[in-house]
């Protein structure tokens, strides 16, 4: 079996995504039997010694049919409305389910905001945490229904690739309809008439060449587009991914024996360098000379203010602020030590010029990150 099979198949805490299209049918809703099989070979998961948190979609497909429509909505406020129904009876089928095990079941929802924001950031990753050292298992969604379109993950593979990151998990299990990646949407033959073909394993972005990410089913939101996006942030910061059927959960979740798997590069960010750089929303910006633009980038230095030419828009400290060089290339985000008015008295001085409580870097080199 390939490194990476092996990495996910021992990996000590796991995230595991399922899609809406495992979970539900367009008529019908909820398929409680094929949720039971995914707990199933979720709580095997966690008797073998795993930490699983789980990121179930399907609110949405699941207020369909109780709300007597027809098809998945696609305005706002009727998805809004399924969600609130379907998310009700998404968590009472798990709670369900998981209870023949014994096994208490936590409902986490979360809104981009929670991941951005620092404060917020840190409680949800608190509960999470908790829930798992009291024996419980998370069930993670979208908050959709206050969650606007502006401030949506806008997909549950991305919330789940940032889930993994959150927990500091050791690989991310995505679960859809589909048995894996292929070079062009399965349901449909190719250009030239040839049925697509499958990619067990992605080491690299080469071995994406000529992939063609389709849309989803009637109920699943990003296609394989968004779960390629997802692998890839998942990857980059260090957790190797895993995407199969949800029909062979088993197997995926025993020993990664199915599906495609995503390598990870071998260094990992910690979770407070990966949340600099994918996940939180930045507040201005600080032009930096080509000294400091090689000390940071290259030599992995801190900020000091002595490289700074100038502080565009306003922010506090512990906001992530872009860095950019002197062309306007963002090259870098990092958090603040000082409010920006504090950093526009500093500009350009050298730190034994500076009064002592305005002496540490600016930008710290533990919280700062190329991008
Ligand atoms: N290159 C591809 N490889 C595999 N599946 C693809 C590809 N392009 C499009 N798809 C489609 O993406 C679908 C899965 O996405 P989606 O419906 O959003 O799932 P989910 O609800 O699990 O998030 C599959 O049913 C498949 O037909
Ligand atoms: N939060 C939404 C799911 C959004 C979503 O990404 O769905 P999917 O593409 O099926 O994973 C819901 O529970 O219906």
């Amino acid at each position: 079996m390939s490194d990476v099979r092996e990495q996910i198949a021992h990996a000590r805490s796991i995230v595991v995504k399922i899609g809406s299209s495992a979970l539900t049918d367009v008529g019908t809703g909820l398929d409680m039997a094929r949720l039971d099989r995914l707990a199933d070979a979720l709580e095997a998961r966690m008797r073998a010694g795993s930490d699983v948190v789980v990121v179930s979609s399907g609110a949405i497909g699941a207020g369909i049919a109780p709300l007597g429509l027809k098809k998945r909505p696609k305005d706002l406020a009727t998805k809004q409305a399924a969600a609130s129904v379907g998310q009700l009876a998404l968590a009472y089928a798990w709670g369900t389910s998981f209870s023949r095990y014994g096994r208490t079941v936590g409902q986490v929802l979360l809104t981009a905001d929670d991941i951005s924001n620092r404060s917020h950031h840190a409680n949800a990753q608190r509960t999470l945490d908790r829930l798992r050292s009291l024996g419980a298992i998370a069930v993670v969604n979208e908050n959709d229904t206050v969650a606007t379109n502006e401030i949506r993950f806008g997909d549950n593979d991305r919330l789940a690739a940032l889930v993994a990151h959150l927990t500091s998990a050791d690989a991310l299990v995505l679960l859809s309809d589909v048995d894996g990646l292929y070079d062009g949407d399965p349901r449909k033959p190719g250009p030239d008439g040839r049925p697509a073909r499958f990619i067990a394993e992605v080491n690299g972005p080469d071995d994406l060449d000529g992939v063609i990410a389709g849309s989803g089913g009637a109920l699943g939101t990003g296609g394989m587009a968004s779960k390629l996006a997802a692998a890839r942030l998942a990857a980059d910061g260090g957790v190797p991914v895993l995407l199969a059927s949800a029909a062979d959960a088993a197997a995926a979740l025993s020993s990664a024996s199915a599906g495609t798997v995503f390598a990870a590069r071998p260094e990992r960010l910690s979770a407070r360098r990966f949340w600099v750089r994918h996940a939180a929303d930045t507040h201005g910006q600080l032009v930096l000379d080509d000294g400091a633009v090689a000390a940071v980038s290259k030599r992995r230095r801190s900020l000091l203010a002595a490289g700074i030419l100038a502080v565009r828009g306003g922010f506090s400290n512990g906001d992530v602020v872009e860095l950019v060089d002197t062309t306007g290339g963002i090259f870098a985000r990092g958090v603040a030590s000082y409010d920006s008015d504090e950093v526009e008295t500093m500009i350009g001085r050298s730190t034994t010029d500076l009064p002592p409580d305005l002496q540490r870097p600016v930008v710290h080199a533990d919280d700062l990150v190329t991008v």
